[in-house]
């Protein structure tokens, strides 16, 4: 079953934008546990344009509470201070992203053949702390068989991928149908290639209620995070029934998606 981890990037946006407190980040957390989802997610930014260095901290002290619940921590490791909340909250998955500080949002995927030896000693460092890394990547194949090749397979914590699923989100807005099904290929052959090189495979950005049934046909994604169109959702239906929509439409997918593996 494939596991939802909810972003909370955008509860702290609009928390952000006055200093009364509300919503409050720790209260959606417990909210979109209380309603089922896997995991929480968040991206610290340099900028602290929504969550902020606290707010890590703060869901750190309220998963105690929630032990099954993983905390997935996402950001660039070679900018200042990262590693450093990594270290002390040692969370469950840590998705590597290579953003730089002043991106709008997260765009492209990890460049192994230039980075991988930088990488390593982080993935390393993170692994040893017990928890999971996984690599924010573009659906390329020759990208995703070179992360074998780092030496980081044999580590303490299982090695994942992240999908970055915007451009097959955004044929499924507003592509035809020719270039949804050439996304969608694409993903699907990645997917295989992450698989066949003994890598998890998660999946996230931009996806949503109407991509992600197509998207979940593509065997073995062990975990969607999901936080801008959730929140969206969120505003009209509540959180807690958003979150219940979202493990609705993936739990309906897996379904599916168990006649085809
Ligand atoms: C890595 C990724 O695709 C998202 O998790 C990212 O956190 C989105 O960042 P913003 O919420 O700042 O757009
Ligand atoms: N890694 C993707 C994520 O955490 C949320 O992305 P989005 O749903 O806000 O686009």
């Amino acid at each position: 079953m494939t596991a939802l981890s909810v972003n909370l990037n955008k509860i702290a946006l609009i928390r952000n934008s006055r200093t009364i407190g509300i919503p409050s980040v720790v209260k959606a957390g417990a909210t979109c546990i209380e309603a089922g989802a896997y995991g929480l997610t968040v991206h610290p930014r340099p900028d602290e344009r929504h969550i902020r260095r606290h707010d890590v901290y703060d869901l750190a002290e309220l998963l105690k509470d929630h032990p099954t619940i993983e905390f997935n921590i996402e950001g660039n490791p070679l900018e200042a201070g990262f590693m450093e909340i990594v270290r002390d909250v040692k969370p469950n998955q840590v998705t590597l992203v290579p953003d730089d500080p002043n991106q709008f949002t997260s765009d492209h995927g990890w460049d192994i053949a230039k980075h991988g030896d930088t990488l390593v000693p982080i993935i390393k460092d993170i692994q040893d702390l017990g928890a999971r890394v996984s690599l924010f990547m573009d659906p390329d194949p020759e990208q995703i068989r070179l992360i074998p090749t780092l030496g980081v397979m044999e580590g303490p914590t299982e090695m994942r991928i992240e999908l970055y699923t915007e451009p097959y989100a955004t044929a499924s807005r507003e592509g035809t149908q020719d270039e949804l099904e050439t996304q969608h290929t694409s993903y699907a052959v990645a997917a295989k290639v992450a698989k066949d090189c003994g890598l998890g495979i998660n999946a996230g950005h931009d996806l949503n209620l109407e991509n992600l049934p197509q998207f979940l046909r593509i065997p073995n994604i062990l975990e969607v995070s999901i936080g801008h169109a959730l929140t969206a959702d969120a505003l009209m239906m509540g959180l807690g029934p958003a979150v219940k929509a979202y493990l609705e439409v993936i739990s309906q997918a897996n379904g599916i998606s168990k006649v085809n593996q």
